[in-house]
């Protein structure tokens, strides 16, 4: 059955991601209450709830964007509750954000490069012989692995919505990384677009495990294992796909009248 309980739990040190306890005050509001999610390596996991639920806030406290006011975060066994963004990158941590990130004066595979670049950390570093074969190669993997080779050499602003969002999602990937949090990818997509995206995350190496906050529930429930369903800054259920989706509670809340 669907509970309220932390239901995948996997304590210990076998976890990607775990938050226990996890609190963000802003002022007197608490936008997220004693939130406790772990996630395994490779699992892929929607964080749905309706506006306000605490589902940015969740991500922030991941990121280190906002740290949270109380409890911890552990990414692959490490505390990384007070650590700075850039660390938690280093460790292979992504995001993406509702905002687009882009460069939009560049072309598709330079802003693929650039992203490459930035997390190579001196792997690539163009002194050495042969180590911009080694970036050109990484960024054309990106490029393919998000199905944008045929406009590779296109400015960014030329690109339809679709295909900036899936350029963002190659930008996440670059350097390695071993967990992504997506935020909503699928936000003002086509119905074509949606399914280039649901193709794109199925697609991706096993070992990449994700988060996404998804409003679109044809989107996140085809390309997650599991859910957890958050409202007023807590978890509200845990729970597979179908019985999310057929969970009386959960429509009542989330399916039915008032959410966007
Ligand atoms: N920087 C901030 N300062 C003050 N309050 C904030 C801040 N960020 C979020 N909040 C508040 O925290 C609560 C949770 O917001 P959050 O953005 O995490 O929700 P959400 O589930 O992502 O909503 P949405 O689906 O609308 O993006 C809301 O009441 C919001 O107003």
């Amino acid at each position: 059955m669907v509970s309220a309980a932390p239901r995948f739990s996997t304590v210990g040190a076998g976890a990607a991601l775990e938050l226990r306890g996890v609190t963000r005050l802003f002022g007197a509001l608490a936008a997220l209450t004693d939130v406790t999610i772990t996630v395994r390596p490779g699992e892929r996991r929607a964080v749905l709830g309706s506006n306000g639920a605490g589902k940015t806030t969740l991500f922030n406290c991941v990121t280190g964007d906002f740290p949270p006011s109380s409890g911890t975060i552990r990414f692959f066994g490490e505390d990384i509750t007070h650590f700075p963004p850039y660390e938690r990158i280093r460790r292979g941590l992504r995001r993406t954000y509702q905002i687009s990130a882009l460069f939009p004066g560049l072309t598709v595979r330079d802003n693929v490069y650039l992203a490459c670049r930035g997390v190579s950390r001196g792997r690539f570093s163009p002194l050495r012989p042969g180590a911009n074969d080694a970036l050109m190669h990484a960024t054309e993997a990106l490029i393919q692995a998000v199905h944008l080779a045929s406009v590779r050499e296109q400015r960014v602003a030329e690109l339809a919505h679709g295909q900036q969002r899936q350029l963002e999602i190659a930008l996440a990937l670059a350097g390695a990384p071993r967990f992504i949090l997506f935020d909503e990818p699928a936000a003002g997509l086509s119905p074509t677009e949606r399914r280039e995206l649901i193709d794109i995350l199925t697609s991706l190496p096993a070992h990449i495990g994700y988060i996404i906050i998804e409003h679109d529930m044809d989107v996140a429930l085809r390309v997650v294992e599991s859910v957890t369903m958050m409202h007023n800054g807590r978890v509200f259920k845990e729970g597979l796909p179908h019985e999310i989706e057929a969970d009386p509670e959960v429509q009542e809340l989330y399916l039915g009248a008032g959410h966007e």
